[in-house]
């Protein structure tokens, strides 16, 4: 291997290593046996979760999620969905600490309205600085703008994932431009997160350089959702493969695949 070859490191992020780039969510299935079905197919070691939304043992007397994906299998990534100021945010993850014995990898995001479920990136910065400073390890989902990006990555967050569309769309990857600029000048983990629709929006984020792809509503509202996740699952892979091969250059005019130099009659 030459030395400026692409090198196959893992993903890590905060010091954690793991060996898939997909990151699975789990609302939207049918029960619990689906979600672990699913994840199960994606490969996925790193499955996020929302706090405000899911059982992990606040309530009881109800199914717990962490009953069908156990903390000895996957590492869970609990997630402050629903939140829409900093305040909220920060109680989220604090509570989610304390249901998960002091686990301290989070993932921030902060809303700005129920229709877009958009970023408010006032509120996610706010958010994220107080934090970092509380000794959390901070995933964060952001716009595509890459000077919010890059403060995000200056506060400390330990990885930055941008949305590829709006949460729930389909819509794969609406602003290649502005992730192509957040990923040049990155320097923790990008992961795309939000707007995947399909197996190709996903491989293509790993093409262009992402470090990892989180999918929830692609696969939990496709018609087979194990099938999907075993897709995606693939997806990624294929694409990080590719990212790694590096892809022939584009040209602005044909190039015949065989030699015209040498033909027989010529
Ligand atoms: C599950 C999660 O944490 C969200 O960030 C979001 O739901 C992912 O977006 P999609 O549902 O569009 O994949």
């Amino acid at each position: 291997m030459s030395a400026d070859q692409r090198q196959d490191i893992p993903l890590t992020v905060a010091g954690r290593v793991f060996s898939s780039r997909l990151l699975v969510g789990t609302g939207k299935y049918r029960d619990f046996d689906e979600t672990a079905a699913a994840v199960e197919a994606s490969g996925t070691e790193l499955v996020t979760v929302a706090v405000r939304r899911t059982n992990l043992g606040q309530n009881p007397d109800e199914p717990n999620l962490l009953d069908a994906l156990p903390t000895s299998r996957y590492t869970i990534l609990p997630n402050t969905a629903g939140c829409y100021t900093a305040k909220d945010a920060v109680r989220t993850c604090k509570l989610a600490r304390e249901l998960l014995d002091g686990h301290n990898l989070v993932k921030l995001e902060v809303l700005g309205d129920d229709g877009t479920l958009y970023p408010n990136v006032v509120e996610t910065l706010k958010a994220a600085e107080t934090l970092v400073n509380d000794g959390f390890d901070v995933m964060v989902y952001t716009s595509d703008d890459p000077i919010v990006a890059k403060e995000l990555e200056r506060i400390g967050c330990c990885a930055v994932m941008p949305l590829g569309s709006l949460i729930g769309s389909g819509h794969g990857l609406l602003n290649p431009a502005t992730l192509e600029i957040i990923l040049e000048h990155a320097e923790v983990p990008i992961l795309v997160d939000a707007g995947i629709g399909t197996p190709s929006d996903a491989a293509l984020a790993m093409e262009m350089g992402c470090a990892g792809v989180l999918i929830n509503s692609a696969i939990a509202n496709a018609r087979q959702p194990v099938r999907m996740a075993h897709a995606m699952k693939l997806a990624v892979e294929a694409g990080r493969e590719a990212y790694l091969a590096e892809r022939m250059p584009r040209r602005a005019s044909a190039s015949p695949s065989s030699p015209f130099a040498g033909r027989i009659n010529a």
